[in-house]
């Protein structure tokens, strides 16, 4: 579980996080919107520790972040996996060589207890094929199991991802998402996901936070978001035509 209080983040003048609180919990896909600029990135840079807030704490399941040693920091963001917007694979290395990257970085591990935990990782995301292809050489759907691969590879308590469903086609979209959604249940993870796609927040958005000018304008579930009144939230998840006529049949099969 992740617990943010108040936290506030600026770049000079530039108040980017005016004072955000939320809880993540764990083995929930947990899901950040908002408009281009309201401050997902820098409210997800601050999750994995990469910027430090101004103010407020984060609390890593009831570690308080800016209270722990650099040793402690440390072992926390092993704790952590991220899968990067365009998966940011090392296209010199094969897909195996990715995903074992973390392990040869972080652990002690033997070749042969590597190699059982690579095994393992890629076959469940449904990859068992392609060890030795590289990077260029697999679909970008293919890019994504991947880099979820590497991003699980460690066993994370948090995974962070990052847009990972831009540059996929709808359906492989859904497939990414329903894996990111199981393997979160499956290891009991705290997942945090910044997106742009409304399919996400529909199909997979079990706590969904919308963020407006660097302020929480909104948080809750998928099913929640159909019936709230919030003109923001509604503006911006039902900007187009067919998500508002799937919201008022859905709002006229309930009366
Ligand atoms: N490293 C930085 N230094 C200075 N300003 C920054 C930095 N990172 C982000 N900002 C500023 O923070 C604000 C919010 O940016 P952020 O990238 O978090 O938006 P976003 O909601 O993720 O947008 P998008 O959906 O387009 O990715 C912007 O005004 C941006 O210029």
């Amino acid at each position: 579980m992740i617990e943010v209080e108040n936290i506030h983040k600026s770049f000079g003048d530039n108040h980017v996080l005016k004072g955000i609180s939320t809880t993540f919990e764990k083995g929930k896909t947990n899901l950040i919107i908002g408009q281009s600029g309201s401050g997902k990135t820098v409210f997800l840079k601050c999750l994995l520790g990469l910027f430090e807030p101004d103010d407020g704490n984060i609390c890593y399941n009831g570690q308080i972040y800016s209270e722990l040693s650099i040793k402690e920091k440390r072992n926390l963001r092993q704790e952590m996996g991220m899968v990067f917007q365009g998966s940011a694979l090392f296209d010199s290395m094969t897909v195996e060589g990715n995903v074992m990257f973390p392990l040869d970085m972080f652990t002690k591990q033997s070749q042969s207890e590597k190699q059982d935990r690579v095994d393992f990782v890629l076959k469940r995301v449904n990859l068992v094929d392609a060890h030795t292809r590289f990077p260029a050489e697999i679909s970008g759907g293919m890019q994504k199991r991947v880099a979820i691969a590497r991003a699980i590879v460690m066993n994370p308590k948090y995974l962070f991802c990052d847009e990972p469903n831009s540059g996929l086609d709808p359906k492989t979209a859904i497939l990414i998402d329903n894996l990111i959604h199981e393997i979160t249940q499956e290891y009991d993870i705290t997942t945090i996901i910044n997106t742009h796609d409304m399919n996400s927040v529909m199909e997979i958005g079990e706590k969904i936070l919308f963020l407006k000018n660097g302020h929480k304008e909104w948080e809750g579930t998928n099913k929640e978001i159909f019936k709230t009144d919030n003109q923001a939230v509604t503006d911006f998840v039902y900007s187009s035509e067919l998500f508002k006529k799937v919201r008022q049949m859905y709002i006229e099969e309930r009366n």
